[in-house]
């Protein structure tokens, strides 16, 4: 049982480990979602006598890093946790510094994602978030609607929760109308529900920092989910941890349940 859940480390490979390259992955499986809880961020800070935004800020430039090579793989969408509906009690201070990021990141590097053919999407309640944050985000959705490369999703004022309840709301509001029977109601089509209707669920979790909890991401989606924890703090996150994960992925066997 306590090889459940096996970390990602980055320690020297012993026999029962391997470092594997970006040509070792490249004859298996790519996975086609890939999810990411961007995690330790502010431990990254704090061991450097940083400031918490410094964190965030070099956690910024990791997202580049890896959207740039999931792209480069072939990940069909990589969802990334930006921002949680709990985030909100964090000090003010760090909220506001942490409501400027899309706008920094998309203002440096929207022109490299067009030019990568990424798509950019968000998920999460659109309401809470500032006029200037949404502003931005909404022309990088509409600059990149029509690419058809990576679908790079970022949840943003997000809980899993909400949606869930969400979509339990609209759906019963559906019913009422008489739009939808009580026993057409499958897991199917609860899923058009939420905010992830239009993108499969994650084949791969990815936890950075050494949590192994949820933190209510994706609660509905990631039921058959490969997941993956590591201790690399976020901002030390580096391509040949992407790789780790995937190559991992690719020696497990998905069962989806069966046997
Ligand atoms: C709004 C909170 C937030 C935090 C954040 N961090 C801080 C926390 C996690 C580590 C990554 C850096 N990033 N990084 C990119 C974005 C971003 C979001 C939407 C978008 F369209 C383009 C970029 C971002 N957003």
């Amino acid at each position: 049982m306590l090889n459940f859940f096996k970390r990602g480390r980055r320690t020297e490979p012993s026999s029962a480990d391997h470092t594997y390259t970006q040509t070792d992955i490249m004859g298996g499986p790519i996975p086609p979602h890939i999810a990411i809880i961007m995690d330790g961020n502010g431990r990254w800070a704090k061991n450097r006598a940083l400031p918490r935004m410094a964190g965030h800020h070099e956690g910024m430039k990791t997202v580049r890093k890896i959207t740039k090579l999931a792209s480069e793989l072939g990940v069909g969408a990589l969802t990334l946790y930006a921002f949680s509906t709990e985030n909100w009690k964090r000090p003010k201070i760090e909220v506001d510094y942490l409501m400027k990021l899309p706008e920094e990141f998309l203002t440096t590097f929207l022109p490299e994602l067009i030019e990568e053919n990424v798509q950019v999407r968000i998920m999460g309640d659109k309401e809470r978030l500032p006029k200037h944050t949404l502003n931005a985000v909404e022309r990088a959705i509409r600059e990149t609607a029509e690419n058809t490369g990576l679908i790079l999703n970022f949840a943003l004022n997000y809980g899993s929760r909400t949606e869930i309840t969400a979509g339990i709301q609209k759906l019963v509001e559906d019913a009422k109308k008489g739009w939808v029977n009580p026993e057409d109601i499958t897991e199917e089509l609860f899923s058009t529900y939420l905010m992830t209707d239009s993108l499969p669920d994650p084949d791969l979790l990815i936890r950075t920092s050494g949590e192994i909890r949820l933190s209510n991401f994706m609660l509905w989606q990631l039921a058959y989910t490969e997941f993956w924890f590591t201790d690399v703090l976020w901002p030390d996150f580096k391509e040949g941890d992407l790789i780790q994960a995937i190559a991992e992925y690719q020696q497990r066997g998905r069962r989806f349940g069966g046997v």
